[in-house]
């Protein structure tokens, strides 16, 4: 009966669920939500799903929705013979279901959450193409489930993946138990399943868990689809229904009373306690932690890559202070200098208060120009010419901004009157609000604007990639591969996020710092010639003045030029190794 099914479902190709097929789907499409895209090769016919939910592919109600409707979309798709399923996350493939579905939950969403994990299941498991897991990152839980509903694993070395439910006191499906079982037998599943167990891809190799390793899981996985696609489809589809038939048709069958034990035993008391206490020490497993952390804060924290500890010796610069609630908490956090600029005469009651609060901490405290901030500078004791020029290290921007107009101003301003010649200086952009990402888009127009040239700009995108990830509703079709392209290489961005490189980054610059920057100069140039012209030429010659920032950011500075022309990133390696410095 269920064969007969498929091979209906095979010959006609109608659409399921209603669903429209599209005519030409070849291309790159990204989801609606932007937490996925989908890349259709025409000439091979494999379509390779990547993944980019930040911070971890967790699967929230919206994610499985719009990634199960794609994913039979493309079942029902002719033209498509092959699907992969991969990441774009450095380091997770998929952290299962979101934990926060299941955490103090609303019933009705908890409903059709489990219904749409249930039918994510299904279409990848009696899908009729060859389904490929390229796991590039952990893969736990529904991580794992996902990637045993598929035909073929290949995963990168190292990460770790299993069915590891009990460790949060849950219970897998049994669904995905009987996929488990039948790709590790009954033994080691039963094993592997009560103690919750994570394997290391090497690990998972050995019980048949995942089938291949590779450093490179996607290449590795449209190289084996090749093999599995010389094969004709129809014979390979009904060998895989004759695998799998039984547990299709024992899901179906299971899969409303399994709806119901789901929905009443994860608001169980118990169950709730267990999940509270997993997601406590999920949190507090990060090695740094805020001391201070409010809700906007918190907000940006989970959105960029490093936390905020990591920027508190670093100069921000904060735009458009709408009630100066970041600049507060930044200072809170135990950030060295706070600058902030203002334009709005509204605001200048709060800043001023915030200005005498935190006044000790405050380097400086600004507006734009033409007002009075150009005599606090001198207040200061620095010379209006000097803040004209391009900062030293490192830039954050901060804007705070809640609706679109704000966002065009805060472009305005950032374009027309930010007194300050942006040049090379790395620029982070720290935000509270997704909307405010759209302010990237407009820079990008500033390319052609030299007060902002573009290499500036890469580095904020270099720094900023995790937050790219998660702009909504911008289409990589659009403005976003706009941005990739002016990265001025890409293998950098991995370096960013080597924490070996940083710490070889770090030994040097602690030597460096130690001695004035005219004695260090010769000594470099007498090993790397074109070093010393690079840092004055980045602007970073008075190393007496930025002592005091955050030696990541500068080691990461130091990345960047010594593995932008001829220097090797060894350089670094060999001068922190030398004494004399
Ligand atoms: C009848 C009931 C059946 C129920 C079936 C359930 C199946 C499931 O899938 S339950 C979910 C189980 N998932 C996990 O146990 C994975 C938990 N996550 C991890 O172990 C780690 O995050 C990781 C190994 C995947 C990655 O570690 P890494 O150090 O690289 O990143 P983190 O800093 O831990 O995570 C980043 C960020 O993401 C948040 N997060 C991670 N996993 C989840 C998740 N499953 N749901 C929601 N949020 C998650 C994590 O808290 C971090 O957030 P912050 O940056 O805000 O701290």
């Amino acid at each position: 009966m269920f064969l007969r099914n498929v091979m209906r479902k095979i010959a006609s190709q109608k659409s399921l669920n209603g669903l429209a097929i599209k005519k030409n789907y070849f291309g790159t499409t990204s989801s609606l939500l932007d937490d996925f895209s989908i890349n259709a090769n025409e000439k091979t016919g494999v379509s390779v799903i990547t993944m980019s939910k930040t911070p971890a592919n967790s699967l929230n109600l919206e994610f499985i929705q719009e990634l199960s409707m794609a994913i039979q979309k493309l079942n029902m798709e002719k033209s498509c013979r092959g699907i992969i399923l991969t990441s774009s996350l450095p380091s997770i493939f998929s952290a299962g279901l979101d934990i926060l579905e299941m955490y103090q939950p609303e019933p009705d969403r908890l409903e059709k959450f489990w219904t749409e994990f249930q039918e994510i299941w299904l279409a990848l498991y009696s899908s009729p193409k060859t389904v490929m897991s390229a796991i590039n990152g952990h893969s736990p839980a529904g991580g794992c489930i996902i990637a045993l509903a598929t035909d073929y694993r290949i995963m990168k070395p190292k990460f770790t993946i299993g069915l590891n439910e009990t460790m949060l006191g849950i219970v897998a499906p049994f669904w995905a138990e009987d996929s488990m079982k039948a790709v590790i037998g009954q033994r080691r599943s039963e094993y592997s399943l009560q103690l919750g167990k994570l394997y290391t891809a090497e690990e998972a190799l050995q019980i048949n868990l995942i089938d291949e390793i590779s450093d490179n899981p996607l290449q590795a996985c449209e190289d084996e689809m090749m093999n599995w696609l010389k094969l004709p489809d129809h014979a390979r589809t009904l060998t895989k229904f004759q695998n799998r038939g039984h547990i299709i048709e024992k899901m179906k069958k299971g899969r409303k009373e399994d709806l119901e034990k789901f929905v009443k035993f994860i608001p169980r008391e118990g169950i709730q306690m267990a999940l509270g206490t997993y997601l406590d020490n999920l949190k507090s497993r990060k090695k740094k932690q805020l001391k201070t952390c409010v809700s906007d804060v918190e907000l940006i924290v989970r959105k960029i890559k490093y936390n905020l500890e990591d920027y508190t010796k670093t100069t921000f610069f904060y735009l458009g202070a709408q009630d100066g609630i970041l600049a507060e908490n930044l200072i809170n956090s135990g950030c060295k200098k706070v600058i902030v600029t203002e334009h709005k005469k509204s605001n200048e009651e709060h800043l001023n208060e915030i200005q005498n609060r935190f006044r000790e901490k405050f380097l400086r405290f600004t507006r734009f120009p033409n007002s009075r901030i150009i005599e606090e500078y001198k207040l200061d004791g620095l010379e209006e010419k000097n803040w004209h020029t391009q900062p030293k290290v490192a830039v954050i921007l901060t804007l705070l901004t809640n609706d679109r107009s704000k966002l065009s101003l805060n472009s305005y301003l950032l374009r027309k009157q930010f007194p300050f010649n942006f040049g090379r200086t790395p620029i982070f952009l720290l935000t509270d609000n997704t909307e405010s990402k759209v302010i990237l888009m407009n820079e990008t127009n500033l390319q052609t604007e030299k007060r902002i040239p573009s290499r500036a700009l890469s580095y904020m995108f270099l720094y900023d990639r995790t937050l790219l990830a998660e702009i909504p509703r911008l289409k990589p079709s659009q403005k976003y591969t706009k941005l990739i392209k002016i990265q001025p290489k890409s293998d950098l961005v991995d370096l960013l996020y080597d924490e070996d490189k940083f710490k070889e980054a770090e030994v040097f610059l602690k030597h460096f710092f130690n001695k004035p920057y005219e004695r260090v100069i010769p000594k470099i140039e007498k090993i790397c010639p074109n070093l010393g012209s690079e840092l004055i030429d980045m602007n970073i010659t008075m190393l007496d003045r930025v002592k005091d920032l955050d030696f990541r950011i500068i080691g990461e500075i130091f990345r960047l030029v010594a593995s932008n022309d001829n220097y090797s990133r060894n350089i670094i390696r060999v001068l922190s190794s030398r004494h004399e410095f």
